[in-house]
C-alpha cells in the first residue's frame, strides 16, 4: 500500500475541535481520513475506533446496520476521554463498494443474509484492508490503541499489520428492528461479540 500523508487542518464538530489528518492511497485512488483529539503521540494508549465507511448509516441515518450509532458514539467517548483518534477508512460495504452494498441489500430484502448477498455477487464476506492504519498510526506517533469494536478479526488485522491493540472496548449500540438480523449474521458468521 502506498499511503501518503497530504494535510491536517482542525474540524469543528459537536463535541469539540478535532484534528483532521488527510491521507491518499494513489495505488486503490482512495482518500481517507483520521481525526484526533489531544496529544496522540505521548501519554499511553489512545482510544481509538477504527470505522469503515457506510455511507447509508453515516450520513444517511439508515437503520440496516449500527455503524451511523457506532460513529457517534466513538466520537462522544473520545471527546468526553479529551483525547483519541477516529480512523475513518473508505472501504464502504465492507469493501464493495457503495453500489455493490445496495445490491446486496436487494439480495437481502429477499431473503439472503448479508453474509451471502456478498457471495451471491461474487465477494468474500469482508474484502477490507487496514494496512494503511500502520502508516497512520507511524505518522501521528500513535503506538498503542484501545480499540473501540465488537470485531476480534478487525483487532487480529491491525496486530497483523504491528498496531499494538492494547485493549477491545465493546461497541454495542444501535441495535433496533430492521438490523436485527443483520446484527445476528454478524455475531454468527463474522464473528463479532456482541458482549458489553
Ligand atoms: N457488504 C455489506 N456491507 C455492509 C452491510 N451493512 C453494512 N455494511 C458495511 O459494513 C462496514 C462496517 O462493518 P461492520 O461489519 O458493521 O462492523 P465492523 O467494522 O467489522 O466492526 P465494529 O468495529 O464492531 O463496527 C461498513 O463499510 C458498511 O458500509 C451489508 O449488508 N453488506
Amino acid at each position: 500500500m502506498s499511503l501518503r500523508f497530504v494535510e491536517s487542518s482542525k474540524l469543528p464538530t459537536q463535541w469539540g475541535i478535532f484534528d483532521i489528518h488527510g491521507f491518499e492511497d494513489s495505488e486503490n485512488q482512495k482518500e481517507h481520513i483520521v481525526l484526533t483529539l489531544g496529544d496522540v503521540s505521548t501519554g499511553g494508549p489512545v482510544l481509538g475506533r477504527v470505522h469503515s465507511e457506510c455511507l447509508t448509516g453515516d450520513a444517511l441515518f439508515s437503520m440496516r446496520c449500527d455503524c451511523g450509532p457506532q460513529l457517534q458514539a466513538a466520537l462522544q467517548q473520545i471527546a468526553a476521554e479529551g483525547r483519541g483518534a477516529l480512523f475513518y477508512l473508505r472501504q464502504e460495504g465492507r469493501g464493495i463498494g457503495l453500489l455493490n452494498k445496495i445490491r446486496a441489500y436487494k439480495l437481502q430484502d429477499g431473503g439472503a443474509d448479508t453474509v451471502e448477498a456478498n457471495e451471491k455477487l461474487g465477494f468474500h464476506a469482508d474484502l477490507r484492508d487496514y494496512s494503511m492504519c500502520k502508516v497512520m498510526c507511524d505518522h501521528l506517533g500513535i503506538t498503542q490503541l484501545k480499540l473501540m469494536t465488537n470485531n476480534p478479526r478487525k483487532v487480529n488485522a491491525l496486530t497483523e499489520h504491528g498496531i499494538d491493540v492494547v485493549e477491545r472496548l465493546p461497541l454495542r449500540i444501535g441495535e433496533n428492528p430492521h438490523n436485527a438480523r443483520y446484527l445476528a449474521t454478524k455475531a454468527g458468521k463474522l464473528g463479532h461479540l456482541f458482549d458489553h
